[in-house]
């Protein structure tokens, strides 16, 4: 016999997005999925037993749906039929109760498709969203128009805009979803029950379509306000905000008078068509969501991380990076042992996880309860046999080769064999360091960027020692933790320092033949990037260049001849004690009472005192500072992937988006150089600096450009054609 609740599921169906169609993990809808499940929708539509329909994810992906397949986006904007738009129509006319069931994510044209349902309930930790202007459009199947509609304007506006997750139950607060099925109740079941209840209810009323955005969201002088409000806050259109500026006229259109819902879509559909044919931004955009997979996914061939992957680490280091990297592991839930020297190192260095827990609380990034959880996670031992029983060791100490060299011996004798020894150097050779103990293949760099609690970006660096598990276990560990970790070879400054190097040294060139320090900055930052070489100069500090170049032997007139070198950024140490933001001054002035003085003011002294080193400064145009400053910059990103430093053009678009302020809108600096502005272009210019300043390091094009040019073949052929003949 059948129970009640049985009967109920009998008179419903539920379909699932993408069942059987194994590669598609994340059900996106692309043409298979869309056919299917349109025919789907019409079989149930007209099979009179079917009182209601359940719309859920497949059996094999952990999402509702990813949205739109972006694969399938390309400037002519032609989709196969039926395209997105014909099936949330023919949905959305279902005469019948229609439930989204969403568990995992319910993404762009996947959140579109349950708008189209006349309910939607979730998972209690479900997610949903409309992140489009991520990817450089707007959504184009109904987001902008049934969202204000169901919640608001005002939460249109917030989450079309930012792109942003929400959690289930602030959509549910929003009128998003419906219901929340009970922890431990599958969320199918609960939508099928859901749907039975409400079968009574007219199905009409409930569409989105049929809702008037004025009713919940205020007349239209108010939205309007809004919408300007929100426009003056975003990005300008030529900064990377034409995806965001888009979005806000569209959702203007849900509330125009007049308008019906079918014009209504007809606006956002056409701003959505613009976009993808026309956009730059979008298509630099869209570059940088598969370059992210690729770079931070494992090598070809790779072997499977450990499984399960263990959780025991041991951080040596107490200072702001060791503290920063411990914070990393212990929000991820590791065990983590913080080692250092002496007991007052030790609680400095507590100290500074706790504060930074106690923010993640503040920003409303944990809870209270999950912060204390991880702290109490956390151990002290001022010896290394303290390790004696980790899974991995993360090495922080300060940047001294002899040091990293000792601990690392003295590691060996104490760590299990299983054990991975990772170092945190940003400049050191991980080869010489990991020479020291017996197994080699275990150990491996991880350069993160500072602050590490912070930063996403990890340069996974392999050395020649290094095995494959030991590459595929610490980038998993990277993924656990929420790191980008990009996987690089090892050479002097690794990636993303050794393209800075040339960038910053011409940048002072530019400075010493006359160009003012704000005018380089401003022509880097007009560009997109988030700050220019100078500025990053003060961050970083003045005197750690100094003390490289020093190191170097090229500081204090000990540059080798016919090298061009200039004094000027030694000097400003030397001379003026401008170390940069941490000493108030730099390049910059700097203000404690302005900005918690982090903001560059221009400096008087700073410009009398270069007019006194290289005389009067000269008008440049924004365009060569751009050129001289980045394409030394873009050579050496070449001169990398030629000596095989990292494997793809990608490694290095996600290292400088992540870690050094590069536009996602402009992809990456290889992309930049590659789609926007020409290689041919990159080369010729290049070569005309290599003639006129062939005594720099860095104009000297790259083999792979010059052949690349002559090929007339992108940087990414390349490397697909790379990756191909190694299969
Ligand atoms: C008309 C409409 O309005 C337009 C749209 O819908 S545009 C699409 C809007 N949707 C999005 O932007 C969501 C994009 N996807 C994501 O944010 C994340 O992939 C996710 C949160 C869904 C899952 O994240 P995670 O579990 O970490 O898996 P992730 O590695 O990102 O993705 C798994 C695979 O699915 C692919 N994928 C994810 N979303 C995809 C999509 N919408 N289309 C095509 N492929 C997609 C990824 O490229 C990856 O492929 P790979 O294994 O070959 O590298």
């Amino acid at each position: 016999m059948l129970g009640r609740a049985s009967k109920r599921l009998m008179s419903t169906r539920v379909l699932k997005i993408a069942q059987g169609i194994d590669k598609n993990r994340v059900n996106s809808l692309g043409y298979e999925t869309r056919k299917n499940l349109l025919n789907e929708i019409n079989a149930a539509n007209a099979d009179p037993s079917v009182k209601a329909i359940v719309i859920a994810g497949s059996d094999h992906s952990s999402a509702f749906s990813a949205g739109a397949d972006i694969t399938e986006f390309n400037a002519s904007g032609e989709f196969q039929s039926p395209s997105l738009h014909d099936l949330i129509e023919t949905l959305e006319s279902v005469q019948k109760p229609t439930v989204a069931a969403i568990k995992g994510v319910a993404l762009g044209g996947g959140l579109e498709l349950a708008l189209a349902c006349k309910y939607r309930v979730s998972d209690p930790r479900a997610k949903v969203g409309l992140p489009e202007v991520l990817l450089g459009i707007i959504p184009g199947a109904g987001g902008t128009q049934r969202l204000p509609r169901l919640s608001s304007v005002k939460f249109a506006l917030d989450t079309i805009t930012s792109g942003r997750m929400i959690k289930a139950k602030e959509a549910f607060d929003n009128n998003v979803l419906d219901g929340i099925a009970p922890d431990g109740q599958s969320v199918e079941e609960f939508a099928s029950s859901f749907a039975l209840s409400s079968a009574s209810n007219s199905a009409e009323d409930l569409a989105a379509r049929n809702l008037s955005t004025r009713s919940v969201s205020g007349d239209t002088s108010t939205n309007d306000a809004m919408c300007d409000a929100a426009k003056e806050k975003l990005p300008q259109p030529h900064m990377g905000g034409e995806a965001v500026h888009g979005a806000v006229d569209a959702i203007k259109a849900s509330y125009e008078s007049g308008k019906s819902f079918e014009e209504c879509i007809e606006t956002e559909m056409s701003i959505f068509m613009d976009l993808l044919a026309n956009s730059a931004q979008g298509r630099a955009r869209r570059h940088a969501f598969f370059a992210e997979r690729i770079a931070t996914g494992l090598p070809r061939g790779a072997p499977k991380p450990t499984s399960p992957l263990p959780n025991k680490v041991g951080v040596i280091g107490a200072g702001t990076m060791g503290a920063g990297i411990a914070t990393c592991f212990l929000r991820a839930g590791y065990d983590v042992t913080l080692v250092d020297v002496n007991a007052e190192g030790l609680a400095r260095g507590e100290k500074i996880v706790q504060v930074n827990l106690s923010q993640d609380v503040k920003r409303g990034r944990a809870t209270q309860e999950r912060a204390d959880k991880n702290l109490s996670m956390m151990k002290t031992d001022t010896s290394l046999t303290g390790l004696s029983e980790v899974d991995m060791v993360v090495e922080a100490v300060f940047e001294n080769m002899d040091l990293k060299k000792k601990i690392f011996k003295e590691l060996d004798g104490i760590v299990a064999p299983h054990t991975i020894l990772c170092t945190n150097t940003s400049t050191l050779d991980i080869d010489e360091i990991g020479g020291v103990v017996k197994d080699s293949s275990r150990t491996m760099g991880m350069h993160f960027f500072s602050p590490a609690n912070v930063m996403k970006l990890v340069e996974n660096v392999h050395s020649k020692h290094t095995s494959e598990q030991t590459i595929s276990d610490v980038t998993a560990h990277t993924k656990k933790i929420g790191k980008i970790g990009v996987l690089v070879g090892n050479c002097d400054g690794f990636v993303g320092n050794r393209m800075v190097a040339p960038y910053t040294g011409e940048a002072a060139f530019c400075v010493e033949e006359g160009a003012g320090v704000g005018d380089v900055d401003s022509a880097i930052v007009d560009l997109g990037c988030a700050i220019g070489p100078f500025t990053m100069g003060d961050i970083a500090g003045n005197d750690i260049g100094y003390l490289i170049r020093q190191e170097k032997g090229w500081a204090d007139g000990g540059a080798p001849a016919g090298l061009r070198y200039t004094d000027i950024p030694d000097n400003i140490v030397k001379d003026l004690g401008r170390i940069g933001q941490k000493a108030g001054k730099g390049w910059y002035d700097y203000d404690p009472k302005i900005g918690k003085g982090r903001v560059p003011m221009h400096s008087e002294e700073v410009e009398t005192w270069l007019e006194k080193a290289r005389g009067e400064g000269v008008l440049f145009e924004d365009k060569d500072l751009v050129e001289r400053s980045l394409f030394p910059l873009v050579n050496e990103g070449f001169k990398i992937l030629e000596e095989g430093i990292c494997a793809r053009p990608e490694h290095i678009d996600i290292i400088y988006i992540y870690g050094y302020g590069w536009p996602v809108w402009r992809g990456g600096p290889m992309y930049w150089a590659d789609k926007q502005v020409g290689l041919e272009h990159v080369l010729k210019t290049t070569e005309r600096y290599y003639e006129k300043y062939g005594g720099s390091e860095w104009w000297q094009p790259s083999q792979l450009l010059v052949d690349l040019v002559k090929e007339g073949k992108s940087v990414y052929k390349w490397a697909n054609d790379k990756s191909k003949s190694k299969l």
